[in-house]
């Protein structure tokens, strides 16, 4: 039976023709939502999603979901909690869209410095205002801040670099690839900073980060640009920080944003002068979503002819394994089953097991994780199999 993979968001139709050319049946429903897809993803082995919500109830009812793919970066449309207790791989496409992303960051922030919108939006209103839109600050020498230096936050570094700023950086790792500076601390970086962009992931720890405090570390007059996720800004806090500061934002994301691709949008931030809100467009362009589905198209292929999934975002980061318990063994039936059941009488649980053959096919060796270790008897009892080579049991 051919392997079901469900499309529910916008991919480019080349991509599609790939899929199927690959024996799958491809079910494309660009327009299903959040609520559509517990029904239709009932049934399908791979689920392929942009920004459509992918809750608990898809993933409890479906019944052979298998894996799923966010074709794009964040994951946080994802109840990957739920994938994680049936077992479904989520993964994601990561860096393929970070130019595009890169390049509307850069946009805003010139949009926010020249006030492009504005000028805009008075000319079709059949207003010519020189005066009031000559005040830009210009770039070049300006500070810019940097917060999550990943695949985004790298490309926009490059890019400022070019336009001759000053270009600080702050991630929980040390940050690699690009020239800038490394800050810790958020309150020694925030105070230097003509203009801040966020490209942090939405988890737990970022959740509400930029918050009243950080908003009282900012500059006067300064621009913030947002195009990861709504939920690491706190809006009350921000929009009071625009009072008190008059911060100049860019937002690509914000909260409430719509579900679909068109419809009525409403939002507090909808009437205020100094924020400017864009469409969550920051991955749309031509070249991201063909890289994007080139790369979706490329992990479904790897997996339906090897079983390995690439970006496999929801694989442990770590285990309870505290042991590792080596044995190498002739390469026959029922070796493995042996060594298997002395572990299993002892009671211990295996986290991480992996068997590899030498060439020839006359040895192997199996590797296992163990969570509590291997008495001296358990040890005996699987060197004695005459099919045993060695066994090393460490401490890890
Ligand atoms: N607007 C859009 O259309 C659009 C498109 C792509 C991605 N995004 C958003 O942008 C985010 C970043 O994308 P990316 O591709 O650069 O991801 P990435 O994983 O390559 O980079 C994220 C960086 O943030 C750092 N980080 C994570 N938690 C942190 C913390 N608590 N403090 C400091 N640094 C932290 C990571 O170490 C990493 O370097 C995505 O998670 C997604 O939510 C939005
Ligand atoms: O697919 C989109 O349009 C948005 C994607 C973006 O938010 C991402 O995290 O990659």
């Amino acid at each position: 039976m051919k392997l079901k993979v469900l499309i529910a968001d916008k991919f480019p139709e080349k991509y599609i023709q790939e899929l199927k050319d690959l024996d799958l049946e491809v079910i494309y429903e660009p327009k299903l939502g959040e609520n559509d897809l517990p029904k239709a993803a009932e049934d399908v082995d791979i689920l392929v999603v942009r920004s459509t919500v992918v809750n608990e109830e898809t993933i409890n009812n479906s019944k052979k979901l298998n894996l799923i793919i966010r074709a794009g970066s964040g994951v946080n449309n994802i109840a990957i909690s739920a994938a994680n207790k049936k077992g479904i791989y989520v993964a994601n496409c990561p860096g393929m869209n970070a130019v595009a992303v890169a390049e509307l960051t850069i946009g805003l922030m010139i949009a926010l410095d020249r006030f492009i919108p504005d000028n805009v939006a008075d000319f079709r209103n059949g207003i010519w205002n020189k005066d009031k839109y000559s005040k830009g600050k210009g770039l070049k020498g300006k500070t810019l801040g940097i917060i999550g230096v990943g695949n985004i936050g790298k490309e926009v570094a490059k890019r400022a670099l070019a336009f001759e700023m000053n270009v600080y950086g702050k991630d929980i790792s040390r940050i690699e690839g690009v020239q800038i500076k490394d800050f810790s601390e958020m309150d020694q970086l925030l105070p230097l900073c003509d203009i801040v962009t966020i490209h942090l992931p939405a988890t737990p720890q970022t959740k509400g980060l930029f918050n009243k405090q950080m908003f009282s570390y900012m500059k006067n007059g300064a621009y913030l640009i947002n195009t990861s996720r709504h939920d690491i800004i706190v809006e009350e806090d921000l929009l009071e920080a625009i009072k008190e500061k008059n911060l100049r934002v860019a937002l690509d994301v914000f909260k409430g944003e719509p579900e679909g691709k068109s419809g009525e949008v409403k939002s507090p931030l909808q009437n205020n002068p100094n924020i400017y809100v864009t469409h969550h467009i920051g991955a749309s362009t031509e070249q991201a979503q063909d890289a994007v589905a080139e790369e979706t198209v490329r992990i479904i292929k790897h997996y339906v002819h090897s079983g390995v999934i690439d970006h496999w975002v929801n694989r442990a980061k770590v285990t309870d394994a505290k042991y590792q318990l080596v044995v190498k063994h002739y390469d026959k039936p029922g070796v493995l089953a042996s060594v298997l059941d002395v572990i299993r009488q002892g009671n211990i649980n295996i986290e991480e097991i992996e068997n590899i053959i030498f060439e020839g096919g006359i040895a192997a060796c199996c590797t296992m994780k163990l969570k509590l270790p291997a008495t001296a008897e358990m040890l005996k009892q699987i060197s004695e199999n005459p099919n045993v080579i060695s066994v090393s049991h460490v401490e890890i």
